[in-house]
């Protein structure tokens, strides 16, 4: 079975973020999201990390802002310079804490332009360090509209585009419901990419088995695939973090 990761952007913000490693390594999880660290300092997070026991899967790049700015701006034309410096930052960032996989955004962008940009951002930041895990996620165009990778068989050309074996495809349960109706089939669809899943109920996106989706089937569906990575946990709980838990351990 796949491991499970908490993010942290999204649950046990009951308590502070230094405080989350230490209860989401209690609840039953042995990683970690969060979506944009670099307010924090790194020291501290990978000092909480290591002392909770708890890999860092996933962190987010380019560092947007996020107050009303835009989602990342990889396909975003005029923008590679600055795409560039702050990709090295997040590249540093992510090496000092050990992070797994580097989530590009690809931000609010539309045509031709904006794709060939978003290749070329992506060769790019591939050859920067082929040892660094980058994903490429499809958002759904109610909660992000505008957002350039808004389906998961455009984020397949891309990568087949890019031809780097180091960009994989980001699989989120519930993006994937929103987008195209049925997750199972774009699991199946789209198996062999897929380097990082993450988890939420459909419609609410709340925590598995609070909605329509039946992940008793679809953790058959991973487990059967062979899929070893981790699974993200990327939802609102419904009440308290703690009392939303029960999944887990059907899981
Ligand atoms: O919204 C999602 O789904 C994500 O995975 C986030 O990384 C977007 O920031
Ligand atoms: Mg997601």
């Amino acid at each position: 079975m796949a491991r499970f990761a908490a993010n942290l952007t999204y649950l046990f913000t009951e308590m502070p973020i230094l405080q989350r490693f230490a209860a989401a390594r209690r609840a039953g999880f042995h990683g970690v999201e969060i979506l944009f660290p670099y307010d924090l300092a790194v020291k501290e997070l990978a000092q909480a990390a290591q002392a909770a026991g708890v890999e860092f899967v996933l962190m987010n790049t380019p560092p947007p802002n996020w107050a009303g700015g835009p989602r990342g701006f990889a396909a975003e034309p005029g923008n590679e310079s600055r795409f560039r410096d702050d990709f090295d930052r997040a590249l540093r960032f992510g090496r000092a804490l050990g992070v797994k996989h580097l989530h590009v955004m690809a931000g609010k962008a539309r045509g031709g332009l904006a794709r060939r940009t978003f290749v070329a951002n992506l060769k790019w930041a591939c050859a920067r360090d082929a040892r660094t895990s980058l994903t490429i996620e499809p958002m759904n165009r109610h909660d992000m509209p505008g957002y350039f990778l808004d389906s998961f068989d455009l984020a397949a050309e891309i990568m087949d585009e890019v031809g780097a074996p180091n960009l994989g495809l980001q699989f989120d349960v519930y993006q994937a419901q929103m987008i195209h109706g049925d997750a199972l089939a774009v699991w199946q669809r789209h198996t062999g990419r897929i380097r990082h899943v993450q988890i939420a109920d459909w419609p609410s996106r709340h925590e598995p088995r609070q909605g329509d989706i039946d992940f008793a089937e679809l953790f058959r569906a991973i487990d059967a695939s062979g899929y070893r990575g981790w699974v993200g946990a990327e939802y609102t709980p419904r009440n308290s973090t703690e009392a939303g838990l029960r999944w887990l351990s059907l899981a």
